[in-house]
Order: structure tokens, then sequence, then C-alpha cells
């Protein structure tokens, strides 16, 4: 697990980042619930740009883990298409993993 996340480094994103984007998590900025959880909306900058994105949380009591979240991960990295969002960025923890 520890080389495959060397390999997404470059999409790291800092947790103090998501926390102002998304308000902490708060209950007003969830657009939508999937298969692995909560999904977020917020305001991220990046490259001197302001984006409003959307910010998925792995809740592992959801029935998926780690290993189908880091599929998600690398298939949007690797992939570009008009009907896939872009991946920004993630971020790994004990706890969570978020997009
Ligand atoms: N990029 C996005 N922009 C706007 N809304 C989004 C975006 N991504 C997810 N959502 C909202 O969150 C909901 C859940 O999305 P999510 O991709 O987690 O669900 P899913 O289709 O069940 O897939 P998965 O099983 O991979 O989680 C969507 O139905 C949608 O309402």
């Amino acid at each position: 697990m520890e080389a495959f996340m060397e390999e997404f480094q470059h999409l790291k994103i800092q947790l103090q980042e998501i926390n102002l984007a998304t308000t902490n998590f708060d209950m007003n900025n969830v657009i939508g619930k999937g298969g692995f959880g909560m999904v977020y909306e917020g305001v991220l900058s990046h490259s001197k740009r302001q984006s409003m994105v959307a910010f998925k949380r792995l809740n592992r009591s959801n029935g998926q883990g780690n290993c189908e979240f880091l599929k998600e991960i690398m298939m949007l990295s690797r992939y570009t298409h008009e009907n896939l969002i872009s991946l920004l960025g993630s971020l790994s923890g004990p706890n969570s993993i978020f997009v």
C-alpha cells in the first residue's frame, strides 16, 4: 500500500485545505451520498485558482474499504474522458481517504 501511495504523492492535498473548503465537513456542504460515503462540495485553491470541487470521503462502515477507494483514485488519475470528473488530489490517513 505504501508503494502504491508513493505513486500518488503529487496528488496529495493537506487535510487543513480540505477542512477549510468543506467547513470541517459540515452537513451544509453535503451534495450527495454514494457507495463510499458522503460527498461534500467546497471551494479549493489550487494553482493560483479557486474551483468549486467535490470531496468524496471514505466511510468504511459503508462496506467499501481502502482497496476499492484506491482503485477509484488510480482510475480517475490515469484516465481522462469528457464523462469523467478530473481528480485534483487525495489524502490518506489512518481513518479516512479523501478525493
Ligand atoms: N463531482 C461531483 N459533482 C457534483 N455532485 C457529485 C460529484 N460527485 C458526486 N456527486 C454527488 O454525490 C453522489 C454520490 O456520488 P458517488 O460518486 O460517491 O456515488 P456512486 O455513483 O454511488 O459511486 P461510488 O460507488 O463510486 O461511490 C452523486 O450521486 C452526486 O449527487
